[in-house]
């Protein structure tokens, strides 16, 4: 929404390149990296431009960790990074060769930049809305509608199909806790903690949310929320939240839950989800046998990439979660509800 590109880059190279990033599954960081460097008002440009004005900057935060320099590109924030660190970006994703010799020579021309990184010693950047805020809130709500809601984090990144993993994972073992007796840790509480570590999920105590259930006798909520990524492989149409949801309905399917019934939701907080007008999708263990009975085979819409085809398609469209625009984005919400029998 604030593309100002350095001449002699074009808005459509710019946003080629974006495009081609993204869907090489570059993160956020990666992305934006590449978007300050390439711009004009990123990474302290607004900023220097309003100079010598006092600058204060209301964040509204849809990066995990909320780092302001991320956020955005950082209109209001000095860059810290330089072109060896773009360069090595391009490399990762094979893209050094395809840069259009507007980008090269922007590029060139920042390694030699005498005024250096911009100042910004005039600026009060402050975060006014994140998924922290967006996730207590939902919590709250669970609260009143008598679960037990806990938050796991607000830091939940990495490819969605470790993510689908670690929530089926989560889902044995957080039903195992609620329906005893529990014979001590299981394999599966192994594998859950070698997976949280593989999702770097920092914010995570997940031994003392797991025995903060174990005594529950009602339906249990636990929410998170983040960004995973997504590698595109398929021509499909879906978004993050429906894909994520999708694999989380073939992970439930799989796995054996006990007496306990179990529901997956991941919606975008800004209501749109991918090129999509829903904000996500929910799922239940069921998911893939009633899918079978409906001739839809949900491999093959993961090969694809086509998640919002299928919800639009199963049982009518019903998990399909519509919410419209809400005016913020502050990520994704995951939540996971567990309902002893
Ligand atoms: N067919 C698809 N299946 C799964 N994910 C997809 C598909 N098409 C796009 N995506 C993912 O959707 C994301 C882009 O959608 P969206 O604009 O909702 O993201 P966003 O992070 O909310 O963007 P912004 O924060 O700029 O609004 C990308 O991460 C992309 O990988
Ligand atoms: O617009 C962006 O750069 C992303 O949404 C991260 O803030």
């Amino acid at each position: 929404l604030l593309p100002a590109p350095i001449p002699p880059i074009t808005l459509e190279e710019k946003q080629t390149l974006t495009k081609l990033l993204a869907a090489r599954g570059a993160t956020i960081q990666e992305l934006n990296t590449i978007r300050k460097a390439l711009s004009q008002l990123k990474g302290g440009g607004l900023a220097q431009a309003a100079y010598p004005a006092q600058v204060v900057s209301l964040i509204l935060s849809d990066v995990v960790g909320d780092p302001v320099e991320v956020i955005a590109s950082g209109p209001t924030v000095a860059s810290d990074h330089n072109v060896q660190d773009c360069l090595h970006i391009f490399d990762r994703y094979g893209l050094r060769a395809a840069l259009p010799c507007s980008v090269k020579t922007v590029l060139a021309q920042a390694d030699s930049d005498p005024r250096g990184p911009h100042t910004c010693g005039h600026v009060l950047n402050v975060i006014i809305g994140s998924n922290i805020l967006a996730l207590a809130e939902a919590q709250q709500q669970a609260e009143v509608l008598g679960y037990r809601a806990v938050v796991l984090s607000a830091a939940m990144q990495g490819d969605v199909k470790s993510m689908a993993h670690f929530y089926g994972l989560l889902a044995q073992v957080a039903g195992a806790y609620l329906t005893p007796p529990r014979a001590g840790a299981s394999v599966e509480d192994e594998q859950l903690h070698e997976l949280a570590a593989e999702l770097q999920l920092p914010d995570m105590q997940l031994k003392e949310v797991l025995e903060s259930i174990a005594g529950a006798r009602g339906p249990v909520c636990l929410l998170a929320g983040g960004e995973p990524t997504v590698q595109l492989q398929g021509t499909g149409k879906g978004g993050r939240n429906q894909e994520l949801a999708l694999r989380v309905g073939a992970e439930l399917g799989r796995r054996t839950l006990g007496p306990v019934d179990v529901l997956f939701l991941s919606g975008g907080t800004d209501g749109k989800d991918g090129p999509t007008e829903a904000a996500g999708a929910w799922v239940m263990p069921e998911l893939v046998s009633q899918a079978t009975t409906e001739g839809l085979d949900v491999a093959t819409f993961l090969a694809h990439n086509d998640s919002h085809t299928f919800f639009c398609h199963f049982q009518g469209g019903a998990h399909l979660l519509y919410t419209g625009l809400t005016g913020t984005n502050v990520m994704d919400v995951h939540l996971l509800f567990l309902q002893p029998r």
